[in-house]
């Protein structure tokens, strides 16, 4: 058998001590598969004493992280440190800089620094490769990049976010609350370092910004990914949701929009109300799920745990697989020097159906003022429940009919700094079929 692949391991977390675990129980297999054995040489973290549950002692053991880079018992380093900058990105320069190939499970990192290092691993001729950064062990960037490379892709949208997948098929299988919740999904190792960040949806706008560029030849934007997170949810909006039909999930949506003539990129993450009848409703736990739509392959949907320790470590052992082959390529779908750079998409022309909850006072005309400035603003209703929750205040939970997103602005906008309103009004769109 030939000579076999040296990986240096950055990173001993939840990801790094799955990644140790599966080269060691199925080496045999692998070595099949990849025509040569996937050997660890050496590894690194912050703490070296601590117990970890996995045997370090057949590995050497390094202290400066950077070394791995240029090691001589190295062939490709797997970063699996995290952070967008940072110690994450010295590494991933200096080992691409090198020549040497690149292995990531750090979508912060990709979102924020894909072209350039795209571009460094293209120039260098060395793979970068980063198939657990997105939806954890769903084979979703090979998917895309390669198995769907014969298709234009015009919309990419799905459940992104394993930890709040997880939090909000909790709340309403269980009624829990959402920093329980939250706490179970931390000891579960779904959860970034900073939960925020899963939380706040920019977990799924990393991996949403990276799933757009694979999809459209499209450089990278994350930073034109409009974002809401989960925080604003309350149990009554899960509640409300079912009694109407519906599941909420927070959803990262791509499209290429061709409003103004020429196309431009829209990318938005924002929990929404799912039909009962979509395959996204039934998409639980810390499961992802991605839908592409190809214009030859048509609907494609890549479903599978997005999150935790041996899900996302088959994902980084497949990338080591691929190299181990020689079947690499450019980092991206296209060079990645040769990636679009699409104009943002406005939002004000977008159609959808929309799910408005509001708490108001409990008296006579309120329903009417708010009737009003939907009337004034174009924006129908299709259903509305309202009940009482506390004394002298109602929740008012409704769909409207499609309507422009201007139409919403404007009702919420004439709506602003009415004493009938008790806080803010949560919106969510409703996903179309
Ligand atoms: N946990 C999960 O389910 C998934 C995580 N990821 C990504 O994988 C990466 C790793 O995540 P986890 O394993 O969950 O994180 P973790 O927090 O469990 O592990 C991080 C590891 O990096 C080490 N580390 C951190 N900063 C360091 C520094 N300055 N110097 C040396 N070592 C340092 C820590 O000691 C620890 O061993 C992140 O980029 C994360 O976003 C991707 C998909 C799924
Ligand atoms: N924190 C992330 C981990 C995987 O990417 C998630 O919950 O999905
Ligand atoms: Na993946």
């Amino acid at each position: 058998m030939a000579n076999a692949l040296r990986i240096g391991l950055a990173g001993l977390g939840t990801v790094g001590t799955g990644v140790i675990q599966l080269i060691e129980e199925n080496s045999a297999l692998i070595a099949r598969r990849a025509g040569r054995p996937i050997i660890i040489t050496a590894v690194t973290a912050r703490d070296r004493t601590k117990d970890r549950g996995v045997d370090l002692t057949p590995y050497r053991w390094v202290d400066d992280m950077g070394e791995l880079a240029t090691a001589a018992d190295v062939d490709v380093v797997v970063e699996l440190v995290g952070g967008s900058d940072g110690p994450a990105l010295t590494l991933a320069r200096e080992t691409i800089g090198a020549g040497r190939a690149l292995v990531t499970a750090n979508k912060a990192m990709i979102a924020h620094h894909g072209a350039e290092l795209g571009a460094l691993a293209d120039a260098k001729g060395a793979p970068l490769k980063f198939e657990a950064a997105v939806a954890g062990g769903i084979p979703v960037i090979q998917g895309l990049r390669d198995g769907a490379a014969a298709n234009r892709i015009d919309r990419v949208y799905g459940i992104l976010n394993g930890t709040c997948n997880f939090i909000l098929s909790a709340m309403e299988r269980d009624g829990r609350d959402f920093t329980d919740v939250l706490a179970d999904a931390q000891a579960k190792g779904f959860a970034e370092a900073d939960p925020s960040f899963d939380i706040d949806g920019v977990d799924a706008a990393h991996k949403l910004s990276i799933l757009a560029s694979l999809s459209f030849g499209a450089e990278i934007d994350f930073a034109g990914v409009d974002i809401r997170g989960i925080r604003k949810i309350i149990a009554a909006d899960i509640a409300q949701a079912q009694a109407l039909g519906y599941r909420i999930r927070l959803i990262g949506l791509a499209e290429v929009d061709g409003e103004n003539g020429g196309a431009s990129l829209f990318q938005r993450v924002q929990p929404c109300l799912v039909p009962l009848d979509h395959p996204l409703a039934n998409v639980t736990g810390a499961t992802n799920a991605v839908v592409a739509e190809g214009n030859f392959s048509g609907r494609l949907l890549f479903q599978g745990a997005g999150a935790g320790d041996r899900p996302t470590a088959s994902a980084v052992v497949a990338d080591l697989v691929d190299i181990a082959r020689k079947e690499t390529g450019p980092a991206f779908s296209i060079p990645t020097t040769e990636l679009e750079k699409l104009p943002r998409a406005t939002a004000a022309h977008r159609i959808n159906k929309t799910y408005l909850r509001m708490l108001v006072a409990d008296r006579p005309g309120v329903l009417a003022e708010i009737a009003a400035a939907m009337r004034d603003a174009g924006l129908s209703i299709e259903s509305l429940i309202q009940r009482e929750v506390a004394d002298g205040s109602a929740l008012i939970a409704m769909v409207t009919h499609e309507a422009r997103e201007q139409a919403v602005s404007d009702t919420l906008a004439a709506l602003a700094g009415s004493d009938s309103l008790q806080g803010e009004p949560m919106v969510m769109h409703i996903l179309a079929n």
